[in-house]
């Protein structure tokens, strides 16, 4: 990189947002990949862009990083066009495919690719702290398992010394403990005050890993906020109790709730406030036993926008 875009890349920081997504549209021959998208990200920020298979989030995130441009909209990752960021080495990604290159130690290459930065590039050292992966430094990279493999990838992703990682589903295929010692190496990563955006299938990872989830479904962000918001969007909270000869119409007409399910004597209610759906059962005075209220979990959350945006005409 040169020293003009080194010094743009720290003078247009400030304050920028780390990435901006203006009404993203991309099409392959007739598919309509993505349709719309817009998002922002705040440095700092970790977030999960979730949804189903062909949702749109690999499209998304290579137009992030600016591997192809949108047919329409913008981008700008930091304030500055994504590919200018890229080259300042401000961004770093992992991406689903690509190999890494045999025969060399992990140091080698994690050395390799900060040369391609210049001299604004951390330390080896330094990035293999950052990844957690001092130990494998002088281990051959085509020795490595998967998980290994995986967080060298992220260490690549680091090794310019970016503040925003951009992940595709990093952690397909893991086993456990491997998706454990990646998670943490980016949890500790975003406590630095970087930012993360990764696309997941897996809805408990983005539960536990983000700040914030976008979902994702047929090329729109059909919900947009912290796990627990979303969870209220698509139905909130069931209360559950056992009672006989519930009068289903009854419990459908109480307040906040938009679904009743009774099976053998215990009545599930699906709420978007539960407050108020206790408050009325109780002031109808009916008698209820093991009264439950729990929170919807992510995949019903999932699920239920996914569906709701279906009906709604999104697709
Ligand atoms: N290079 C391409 N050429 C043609 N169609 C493509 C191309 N890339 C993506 N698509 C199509 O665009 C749609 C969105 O794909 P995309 O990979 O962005 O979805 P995704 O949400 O990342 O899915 P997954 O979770 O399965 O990776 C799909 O219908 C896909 O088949």
């Amino acid at each position: 990189m040169t020293k003009s875009a080194v010094s743009e890349a720290v003078a247009t920081d400030a304050g920028a947002p780390a990435v901006s997504c203006e009404d993203l549209v991309k099409s392959f021959g007739r598919v309509e990949a993505v349709r719309g998208v817009r998002f922002a990200v705040r440095p700092g920020e970790t977030v999960a862009v979730l949804g189903p298979n062909g949702a749109g989030k690999s499209t998304t995130v290579h137009m992030m990083l600016g591997l192809f441009p949108p047919d329409a909209g913008s981008i700008e990752l930091f304030g500055m066009a994504p590919e200018k960021a890229v080259r300042a080495g401000r961004v770093g990604a992992m991406l689903q495919e690509g190999q890494l290159v045999p025969r060399v130690t992990v140091g080698e290459l994690v050395g390799f690719v900060a040369g391609t930065y210049g001299s604004q590039a951390p330390a080896v050292p330094h990035t293999l702290e950052l990844a957690q992966i001092a130990d494998l430094a002088g281990r051959r990279v085509d020795k490595l398992s998967g998980g290994q493999m995986q967080r060298v990838r992220f260490a690549l992703a680091l090794a310019g010394g970016a503040r925003l990682v951009v992940l595709d589903e990093p952690t397909a295929a893991l086993d456990v403990e491997s998706r454990r010692q990646l998670w943490k190496a980016m949890r500790d990563y975003a406590a630095k005050g970087n930012t993360v955006v990764f696309t997941t299938h897996y809805l408990e990872e983005a539960d536990d890993n983000a700040d914030r989830i976008i979902v994702i479904a047929k090329g729109q962000v059909i919900a947009d906020g912290p796990a627990e918001e979303i969870k209220k969007a698509a139905g909130g909270r069931t209360v559950a109790f056992r009672h006989e000869d519930q009068d289903p119409d009854e419990l459908a007409a109480l307040p906040g709730v938009n679904e009743v399910k009774v099976l053998h004597g215990r009545v599930v209610l699906t709420t978007t406030d539960s407050d108020a759906t206790v408050a009325a059962l109780a002031g109808a005075g009916l008698p209820m036993r093991d009264l439950e209220v729990a929170g919807a979990d992510l995949e019903d959350a999932f699920v239920a926008l996914t569906s709701a945006s279906a009906e709604g005409g999104a697709g």
